[in-house]
């Protein structure tokens, strides 16, 4: 999972040496000058940058493993995933980024988003809750380390599970937040198995309080990435032999739904906490485009990175080497949001939708963690 958005980051970034991935990061995040996407991959304008494998399908020769399907999703499923990632999805069993703070409705919050409740609906969980310590792995205040987490394995897994391993403690600053304010700092909800932002790590002690079970991706979403992954011709890929295995056994388990602002940016890091390091990571970009950046395994590279500029409908897929890739979004492109996804009459649900989309972007991040069955079941049950 990425490192935190760079709004939230309180504490100033440590000083980084000036690698060809920050140099490109901080010219893609100036907003001093005029934008120049001269340089980046954009399949509309000229494709000579990518290797074309498919009809609207690409690949890119420093970045085996790397497919680009732009327009994937059309217009109507585009507008169901946006639907399903606000309103449907941030509800238990998933957990979102304002649940460690606030206590939401169960109703959620769309709804109130949505009928413009003026009413505080997010209400600060320190006024209600007994003061806890900060649990250890958290980083002090005023620390933020570069983290290069370590790749997750199975005996690390166990023993998480074993343990209850408390979030965050509430914030006893935050204030009550009403609908629209509270859609606007949702950062992210998890899908699939619990992702423990302290840990770094999937947390199996977290299961869905329905079943007892592990929490399941939703299924409209799993069937979205079962079909990216099943319409690339991975055999004019440079991972084919790899991907014979990884269509056959595709089963996404995993995965945060990112919100973007206009302002808001995601910092260069690599995916590791899944125990496998090669199977396909799915990326949906929906809403306002972005200029998405992503380099080789090392964040000193010296080779330049790749900034491809991504629409709404377009998906990703990392796999293979690329999976270990270092990759952020520097740049969400303003007055970039397609007319469909703007206001319009035909549905009468889309009001509230586009107002949101009016400043935002959302990234459906879906990764599979390389567990067994057998393997789950065994977590979930310790
Ligand atoms: O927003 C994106 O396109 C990428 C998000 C990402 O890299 C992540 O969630 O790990
Ligand atoms: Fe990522």
């Amino acid at each position: 999972m990425p490192l935190s958005k760079q709004r939230f980051a309180r504490p100033p970034t440590p000083p980084d040496t000036d690698t060809t991935l920050r140099r490109s990061e901080r010219f893609y995040k100036r907003k001093d000058i005029p934008l120049d996407l001269s340089d980046a991959f954009d399949w509309l304008r000229d494709d000579s940058s990518a290797v074309k494998i498919g009809d609207k399908c690409y690949t890119f020769e420093n970045h085996p493993g790397l497919v680009y399907l732009p327009n994937y999703l059309n217009e109507h499923d585009q507008k169901r995933m946006i639907k399903l990632s606000l309103r449907d999805i941030p509800a238990p069993p998933n957990r979102n980024s304002l649940d460690a703070h606030y206590k939401i409705p169960t109703e959620g919050l769309w709804h109130h988003y949505a009928a413009n409740t003026k009413t505080d609906v997010a209400v600060p969980r320190a006024a209600t809750e007994p003061p806890r310590e900060m649990p250890s792995y958290y980083a002090p205040s005023g620390e933020r380390p570069l983290i290069n987490n370590q790749p997750s394995t199975f005996e690390a897994l166990k023993q998480i599970a074993r343990e209850h391993n408390p979030e965050i403690p509430p914030s006893p600053t935050v204030k009550p937040l009403n609908g629209e304010r509270a859609m606007y700092k949702l950062r992210w909800t998890n899908i699939g198995h619990y992702y423990h932002w302290g840990l770094k790590q999937y947390d199996f002690s977290v299961r869905d309080p329905q079943t007892a079970g592990p929490i399941a991706i939703p299924q409209p979403v799993a069937q979205v990435c079962k079909g990216a992954v099943e319409a690339i011709p991975w055999q004019r890929t440079c991972v084919a032999e790899a991907a014979e295995e990884w269509k056959k056994g595709y089963k996404p388990d995993a995965g945060i739904i990112n919100y973007y602002n206009l302002n808001d940016t995601l910092m260069a890091h690599v995916d590791r906490s899944e125990v496998t390091s090669s199977l396909p990571l799915v990326s949906i970009s929906l809403g306002h485009s972005a200029v998405f950046l992503i380099g080789d395994d090392e964040r000193e590279s010296i080779s330049p990175p790749t900034p491809i500029v991504l629409r709404s409908g377009d998906v990703v897929v990392m796999s293979g080497p690329t999976r270990r890739s270092y990759h952020g979004v520097p740049r969400i492109l303003e007055r970039s949001l397609p007319p469909h996804l703007q206001n319009e009459q035909e549905d009468d649900e889309w009001e509230p939708f586009a107002r949101y989309l009016s400043t935002a972007r959302i990234n459906v991040n879906v990764r599979q963690t390389g567990l067994s069955d057998q393997q789950i079941a065994e977590l979930v049950s310790v």
